[in-house]
């Protein structure tokens, strides 16, 4: 476990109480659990399904709602040919190696990882440092790598190894294989020789109607499904760039080693933004200045590939403007998932942006920035932040001919020069026969440059010799008298370009346990009660209502808070069981539940209630009106409990919490 992993309280967080609360209290739990379960799958019960939902809410208001993004809804089975022209079937794939005697499988850059990482706490251990706990399989309460004895290491291994892990997303399947050669890795558990990696694809495959002659996949990301609906999206927005859309849906992944609970799941749900935007200008954005002050800690890639991990508190105004961001509208939504982050309660000291390097970035990206999020398991890409060029349009068109450009009048003309090869149609059919369609595609296949030279070939000698794969030994003779290559001026009244796509991805699994781990925290007094301080607009439940007793007198008070607080759209729970309040409010501390009202004796006589702040524990005593709207203040996020501490008296009766 990192050593500054702290809870915003200052306590050290633990991982074990948290997940204990986490399964009592049915936040999310192994899928077909009665029968054995299935690694990476899970389902979530009601508070993980309701906060979930209270974090997408939050993500539409903050992206789709201020930025007027055109949210789809597209289908998670996709047909083989639209992933392959994507190139996720050649491509989309993880380092594997196999253990030949127990059949056992690995993910190459997970073991290197995690048996480095073992072994420099081992080293420690061997020179009397201090080391965190080792995390333990719950399940098998077995230390996750074995075999690594405490063995004193000499310092320079330690720095290559440190520099190694510094950059342990950088490695390709072959580079693995040598670095479990050159650090002797095998595995943990026996001993035995590994495999060398071997590429896995982490697409499900499955196929599409009866016939099975119809194969695809169960979509890996949402993107897609954005990208083949460009056209008729830009026809929506009336032709206006840039534009954005977005879409909120499961993706499945076929994770060789699914772990960490909620962090690698082989189904999760995906919030994406696909941003359109013209690569002419910079790829600037209308709204950077709104955030070009907001700080980011930005570990840049040079950092990494120099092995070590320091960040920049960096304003994101300065980093666009140093080429540290490649462009203002990538700036954009870094600050802006930035702030999302922190709105839904992530804790500002555990959120860094990390820079792709070279090789871990797909080919055509620009550039590509992780929001991380550190837990208990290290720093976690919870958002991915690409700027994806013109790729998927590209392919997509070329493969189709569907027009995924924009086209838009051009405030001035543009004249053109350019070389134009005209053919004679009659005689061409004649001369090449089957092969004329060919040939005449292999013509206007031809670049300017090759265009100009062969216009003087065909002045000097009569004819042109081109080349034309497939067509007898792949090189024709055109002579002069089927073809013309002259330099003519086109006036261009319209522009047309394929936009480049800035796409922010969150995975909302990730940032769920994430935000969890950042918020959870136990009270002083007694280490067993353990509190989620969600914020009320995430909170799964936002006001729990506590009968004093299950008198019949309290009845009718309990049922009136109730429906007006869900009148007004707050969830409530009420608790008229035996237990003592104290123990009733702690119970919903565990769920995050923020605000608590209590109906009490008084509350009968002069219609009055109490006001429990989950945090502080402070209670305030009003009037049913002024109770709901401080509730329904403090759920949208008009106020703080400080304001309604002060706005409201103070109730100074005993102590609910004692
Ligand atoms: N197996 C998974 N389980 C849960 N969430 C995931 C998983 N894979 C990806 N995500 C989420 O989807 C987001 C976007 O996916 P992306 O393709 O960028 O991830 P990735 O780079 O493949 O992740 P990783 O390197 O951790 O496998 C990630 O930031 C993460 O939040």
């Amino acid at each position: 476990m990192p050593s500054d992993m702290t809870t915003f309280k200052g306590k050290p967080f633990d991982r074990a109480s948290l997940e204990s609360v986490m399964k009592r209290r049915l936040f999310y739990t192994p899928a077909f659990d009665i029968y054995g379960g299935v690694s990476g799958l899970y389902d979530y019960g009601p508070p993980g399904t309701a906060l979930t939902n209270n974090i997408v809410d939050v993500w539409r208001k903050h992206f789709v709602l201020r930025e007027n993004m055109l949210e789809i809804d597209t289908t998670m089975l996709t047909p083989h040919e639209v992933l392959k022209t994507s190139g996720h079937v050649d491509k989309f794939a993880d380092w594997m190696c196999k253990d030949p005697k127990t059949g056992e499988i690995f993910r190459a850059d997970h073991l290197v990882e995690e048996v480095l990482e073992a072994r420099l706490k081992g080293n420690k251990e061997a020179r009397g440092e201090k080391v965190e706990a080792e995390e333990e399989d719950p399940k098998k309460k077995k230390k996750k790598v074995k075999n690594i004895a405490a063995v004193k290491m000499d310092d320079a291994l330690v720095t290559e190894y440190e520099e190694v892990l510094a950059k342990i997303d950088n490695y390709n399947g072959e580079e693995l294989g040598l670095l479990l050669k050159k650090y002797d890795i095998k595995n943990p558990a026996t001993n035995g020789e590994l495999q060398p990696p071997v590429a896995f694809n982490l697409m499900f495959q499955t196929s599409i109607g009866p016939s099975s002659n119809m194969p695809g996949y169960l979509r890996p990301e949402t993107a897609q499904g954005q990208f083949l609906n460009f056209a008729k999206l830009l026809e929506f927005n009336q032709q206006q760039m840039p534009f954005a859309s977005a879409s909120i849906g499961k993706s499945f992944r076929n994770e060789i080693s699914p772990r960490s609970g909620l962090l690698r799941v082989r189904e999760f749900l995906m919030a994406e933004i696909e941003h359109f935007v013209d690569p002419e200008g910079g790829k600037k954005h209308p709204r950077f200045e709104e955030v070009a002050d907001v700080e980011l800690e930005l570990l840049d890639r040079e950092v990494q590939l120099s092995g070590k991990t320091n960040v920049k508190t960096t304003k994101i105004g300065e980093a666009v403007k140093t080429g540290l961001v490649d462009n203002e509208t990538l700036g954009y939504f870094l600050a802006r998932i930035q702030q999302f982050l922190l709105k839904i309660g992530a804790d500002p000291k555990k959120i860094r942006f990390r820079q792709h390097m070279a090789n871990e970035m797909a080919h055509y990206a620009a550039d590509c920035w992780d929001a991380e999020l550190l837990t208990s398991y290290g720093w976690i890409e919870c958002v991915g932040c690409a700027d994806r060029s013109a790729y998927d349009l590209t392919v997509h068109m070329k493969k189709t001919g569907a027009p995924l450009v924009v086209r838009e009048p051009r405030k001035e003309p543009l004249k053109v020069e350019e070389w134009v090869c005209d053919i004679e149609k009659k005689k061409f059919g004649p001369k090449f026969k089957k092969d004329g369609k060919t040939v005449e595609n292999a013509i206007e296949a031809l670049t300017q440059d090759l265009r100009e030279k062969l216009s003087l070939d065909l002045e000097k000698e009569g004819k042109i010799v081109i080349d034309v794969p497939g067509v007898g030994d792949g090189k024709v003779e055109v002579p002069k008298e089927l073809i013309t290559i002259e330099k003519r001026t086109r006036v261009e009244n319209v522009r047309e370009y394929t936009p480049n796509v800035i796409e922010p991805s969150f995975g909302i699994g990730r940032i769920v346990y994430a935000l969890c781990e950042h918020i959870y925290w136990t009270r002083e007094q007694d280490e067993a009660r353990g509190v989620l301080s969600f914020p009320p607009t995430v909170a799964p439940t936002k006001a729990l209502i506590v009968p004093l007793s299950s008198h019949s007198d309290f009845k009718p008070f309990v049922r009136t808070l109730s429906d007006k607080l869900q009148e007004a759209g707050v969830s409530t729970r009420v608790d008229d069981s035996g237990a003592s309040i104290g123990k009733r409010y702690s119970r919903n501390d565990e769920l995050g539940t923020p605000l608590g009202i209590t109906i009490d004796f008084q509350s009968v006589k002069d219609n009055t209630f109490t006001l429990r702040d989950r945090d502080s524990t402070e209670q305030v005593r009003a009037g049913l009106d002024e109770i709901t709207t401080a509730i329904t203040n403090l759920v949208n996020g008009k106020e703080q409990w400080s304001d309604v501490a002060t706005r409201l008296p103070k109730f100074e009766g005993q102590e609910v919490d004692a």
